[in-house]
């Protein structure tokens, strides 16, 4: 008998999707298969959740909801044997499109149920994980901006995101990599696992879940015209050939904020502060056992 369990964000994708026991129930034949639907209530609650499913002997954990979502459940599986699945129904979804997961919810609990299963990789900073991407740059205030906002609407985004183009202010970091040491100034330092952040959109096109290796991908302060012509760079999928950009994969990243003790990120779209400067980003190969 195999144990599955469904931990489903009720708001995520603006709340129009109903996945329900009695609908999960009649993908499954009870004869192979114990199902379970668990619902979030409130923020991380999908922590708990998926806690109590590994307690309980859980084989699959599937997360229906955005990145947030998959974030909080994935986290739990790091390192373990349980199997991870995606049922994509928030607004981006990037994970799940880089893993070719169907945005139809049948299809994709039908794949849950006979897809294959691989050891994808998975990020770590300071010990915190990312399945997805992190940045430091102007991303991250996008973010910031965008949560502070209280709206979960695309206009509020989109508002936040012309906030923080006016705004913004660089940062100067102190990058190791590869035996180097870079003194930056970044409009954008994104450090991306998947080659994919929703919407179809990418930074990193030739990052791979498989590789062992994060894309970093350093993009300094320019003007405002400049910044136009990286976003046709961004729209063509050519990020790397950017003149002014320093990109490259490796396993191993050490960013130091230079001059501030506490400093904001963003990982699979969701902001965080710390009250340190010192950041040191991994890759564990092969740590998530992912259904695709
Ligand atoms: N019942 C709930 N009420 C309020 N927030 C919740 C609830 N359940 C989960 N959350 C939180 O909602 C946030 C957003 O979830 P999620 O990322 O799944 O959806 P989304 O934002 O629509 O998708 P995407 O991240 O792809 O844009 C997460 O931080 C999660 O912890």
């Amino acid at each position: 008998m195999t144990k599955i369990y469904f931990i489903i964000n009720p708001i995520s994708g603006k709340g129009k999707h109903e996945i329900s026991q009695a609908y999960l129930d009649t993908f499954f034949d009870s004869d192979k298969y114990q199902v379970f639907a668990k619902y979030s209530t409130y923020k991380k609650h999908a922590i708990v959740l998926t806690q109590e499913a590994i307690t309980q002997g859980a084989d699959v954990i599937v997360a229906c909801g955005g990145d947030g979502t998959i974030h909080e459940v994935a986290t739990e599986l790091v390192g373990k044997e349980v199997r991870f699945g995606i049922v994509p129904v928030g607004s981006g979804n990037g994970l799940a499109s880089n893993l070719s997961i169907p945005k139809d919810i049948e299809q994709a609990i039908k794949r849950v149920r006979d897809g294959k299963s691989m050891r994808m990789d998975v990020g770590s900073v300071n010990g915190e994980y990312f399945f997805s991407n992190m940045g430091f740059g102007i991303d991250a205030t996008i973010i910031d901006n965008y949560e502070k906002s209280g709206k979960r609407k695309l206009s509020a985004y989109i508002k936040a995101s012309l906030n923080s183009a006016q705004n913004y202010k660089a940062k100067r970091m102190r990058v190791s990599y590869q035996g180097q040491v870079k003194e930056v100034n970044p409009l954008l330092l994104f450090i991306s696992n998947s080659n994919e952040m929703g919407y179809n959109m990418t930074l990193t096109p030739k990052a791979s879940l498989t590789d062992g290796q994060l894309d970093y991908l350093m993009v300094p302060k320019i003007n405002i015209f400049k910044q136009l012509t990286f976003g046709l760079y961004v729209l063509l999928k050519k990020t790397d050939r950017f003149r002014k950009t320093d990109y490259v994969q490796t396993d191993y990243i050490k960013v130091e904020i230079i001059d501030q003790s506490r400093n904001g990120l963003q990982m699979d779209g969701e902001y965080y502060q710390y009250d340190t400067n010192h950041f040191e980003i991994k890759v564990l190969k092969g740590a998530l056992h992912v259904i695709y």
